[in-house]
């Protein structure tokens, strides 16, 4: 379970997330929803502390990820795999490389500085590639793939991590419809297969409808709306997103994800 309680993150005088409180229970795919300013970014990167709570504690099965320090911090980082809009590859290294990367904390760093990796994980990185239909790039440097190739590395990288939970900040923002598909229907694989809680941060409504089990609404900092996504009103939405409104709201339906149809509350199943 994750649990955060009363947290805050200002920068000067303004609270880019503010009191923000909430439960998780595992397995769950969350979307994190509002307009652009609204806090959402700021939030992931708080629970994987890349940006320092002002207030507030994160809990995750009891223990106070705020307070991690050091080693512990590192492996917390480890257990919360973030994805970014950017996909944030090395790109003059080979896509296996990369997804190796998500091995760092658990091997000693002679190892790593030397590019010694131990032949299980280079068999499990192996496995995510495949996992994901782009074995056949493992050898070939990571700034020659498309956007979308190169977020599914990255969504391998994570998963190597063997996280509790993954992170996703606006993963598909940089990709077209088909590839933001194969994104979405990566993360949600990965959901249902192996039960890893994804908070997933996405500015189009009609995305988050479609592959989350629940959603948190921020607008200004603050949580506005936390429930199934069938409980999102389009008068909520339009609240929540307020002049953007037309933009995210009715936009054309996205297929149906590839194999699953959008599960229950917090239910895992096997993809
Ligand atoms: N490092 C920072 N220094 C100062 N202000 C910041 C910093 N990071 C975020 N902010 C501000 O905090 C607010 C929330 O930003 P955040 O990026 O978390 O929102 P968001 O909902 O993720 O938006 P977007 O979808 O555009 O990324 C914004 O007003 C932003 O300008």
């Amino acid at each position: 379970m994750l649990v955060v309680e009363g947290l805050t993150c200002r920068f000067g005088t303004k609270a880019a997330v503010d009191n923000a409180s909430f439960s998780i229970a595992p397995g769950t795919f969350v979307g994190v929803i509002g307009r652009s300013g609204a806090g959402k970014s700021t939030l992931l990167r708080m629970i994987n502390r890349l940006a320092e709570p002002t207030s507030g504690r994160i809990l995750f099965e009891g223990t106070d990820v705020t307070a991690l320090r050091g080693k512990a911090l590192r492996q917390w980082r480890a257990r919360s795999a973030m994805i970014f809009q950017q996909f944030n590859l090395v790109g003059r290294l080979d896509v296996l490389t990369n997804v190796l990367m998500g091995r760092l904390a658990q091997i000693p760093s002679w190892r790593s500085l030397a590019q010694v990796w131990p032949e299980q994980d280079r068999a499990l990185a192996m496995s995510a590639l495949e996992q994901f239909d782009i074995a056949q790039f493992a050898a070939q440097r990571a700034d020659q793939l498309s956007g979308g190739q190169q977020q599914r590395v990255a969504i391998a990288r994570a998963l190597v991590q063997e996280p509790d939970i993954i992170l996703a900040d606006e993963p598909i923002a940089s990709l077209d419809p088909r590839n933001t598909k194969i994104v979405m229907d990566a993360l949600l694989r990965i959901n249902k297969h192996f039960g890893i809680t994804v908070l997933c941060n996405l500015h189009s409504l009609d995305l988050a409808r479609t592959y989350c089990d629940r959603l948190v609404g921020m607008a200004a900092g603050r949580v506005v709306f936390d429930g199934a996504p069938a409980a999102l009103t389009d008068h909520i939405a339009r609240e929540l997103y307020d002049l953007e409104a037309n933009d995210v709201i009715g936009a054309a339906p996205l297929p149906a994800p590839d194999g699953a149809t959008v599960p229950a509350l917090g239910s895992v199943a096997a993809a």
